[in-house]
C-alpha cells in the first residue's frame, strides 16, 4: 500500500457505498499498480461486485475517494467514467445478441472519434481474438458462452481502457475457456494494460495477479503483494468456512 501516487493507476481511499440503505462497503482502501494486474478476492457476498459497480460509477459512491491517475473521481457518472478510461466488463458476458459480432464491437467504440481508427481497432480486435473473426457476421447470441467472454473483453478494449476492470470473467465457462480468456487477460497485462480482476475462480486469479486484495464483508483483510498473502490469510479457513 505503500506506492507513490504516480505508479498507482486506481486507488480508493475511504470508499462507501450500498444499496437502499444498507451499507456494503465500508470504508475500502485499494491500490491498483499501473500495468499490474491485481485482484479481489473474498467469499460470497463480501462487496467485490458492488466495489467494482462503485469505481465504475454504476453504484453511488456515499462517501470516500476513488482516485484515477490522481484524479478524484468519485460520484461522476458511468458514462463519464468510460471516457476517462475506466472500462468495466461486468458479470454474465454483456453483449448485444441481435447484433452481429462486428456491429457489437462497432457499437463500443463510442468514444473513437474516426472511422478508420474503429476500422483499425476492430482489425486489432479480431487479429487478438481470431476466434471473433471467423464469427464477423453472425450474431453475438449464437456464439458460445467462452465466443461471448471474449467478445464482452473485445468491445472493452476497443476503449482502449487505462484501467480494465474484469467482473468474474471465469464465471460459467468450460475449464478450457477459462484457461484461454485467462491466456487473453495474461497477453493484455503483457502489453502493460492496468487490470482488476474480482473472481471466485481464486487459483486462476492468484496465478495472473501480483497483487491480491481480501475483501470479507465490506472490509479489506488484507491488500498486498499475492506471494505474502498467502503467508498471512488462511484462504482455506476464508473460502471453505466462510469466516468473517
Ligand atoms: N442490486 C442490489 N440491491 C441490493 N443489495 C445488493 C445488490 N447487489 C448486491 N447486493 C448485496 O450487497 C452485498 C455484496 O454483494 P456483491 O455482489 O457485491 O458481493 P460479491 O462479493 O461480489 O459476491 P459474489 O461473489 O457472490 O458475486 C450482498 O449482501 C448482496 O446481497
Amino acid at each position: 500500500m505503500n506506492e507513490a501516487l504516480d505508479h498507482v493507476m486506481l486507488r480508493t481511499r475511504g470508499l462507501v457505498s450500498g444499496y437502499g440503505r444498507l451499507e456494503t462497503l465500508h470504508g475500502v482502501d485499494v491500490d491498483v499498480p499501473a500495468g499490474g494486474v491485481t485482484t479481489i478476492i473474498g467469499p460470497n457476498g463480501s462487496g467485490k461486485s458492488t466495489f467494482l459497480k462503485t469505481v465504475a460509477g454504476l453504484v453511488r459512491t456515499w462517501r470516500g475517494e476513488t482516485l484515477l491517475a490522481g484524479e478524484d473521481v468519485a460520484g461522476e457518472p458511468a458514462h463519464a467514467l468510460v471516457r476517462r478510461g475506466m472500462c468495466l466488463v461486468p458479470q454474465g458476458r454483456v453483449v448485444f445478441p441481435l447484433l452481429t459480432v462486428e456491429e457489437n464491437l462497432r457499437m463500443c467504440a463510442f468514444t473513437v472519434s474516426s472511422a478508420s481508427m474503429v476500422r483499425e481497432r476492430i482489425a486489432q480486435a479480431y487479429e487478438f481474438l481470431p476466434v471473433l473473426a471467423d464469427r464477423r457476421r453472425q450474431p453475438a447470441g449464437t456464439l458460445s458462452g467462452g465466443e461471448q467472454a471474449m467478445l464482452a473483453i473485445a468491445k472493452v478494449i476497443m476503449l482502449r481502457p487505462r484501467v480494465l476492470l474484469l467482473d468474474e470473467p471465469s464465471l460459467g465457462l468450460s475449464p478450457k475457456m477459462i484457461d484461454l480468456v485467462y491466456e487473453k487477460v495474461r497477453a493484455l497485462a503483457g502489453q502493460g494494460l492496468t487490470t482488476l480482476i474480482v473472481e471466485q475462480n481464486v487459483r486462476k486469479a492468484l496465478a495472473v495477479a501480483g497483487r491480491a486484495v481480501v475483501l470479507v464483508l465490506g472490509t479489506v483483510r488484507y491488500a498486498g503483494p499475492v506471494d505474502q498473502m498467502k503467508a498471512e490469510v488462511d484462504l482455506g479457513r476464508l473460502f471453505v468456512e466462510g469466516e468473517g
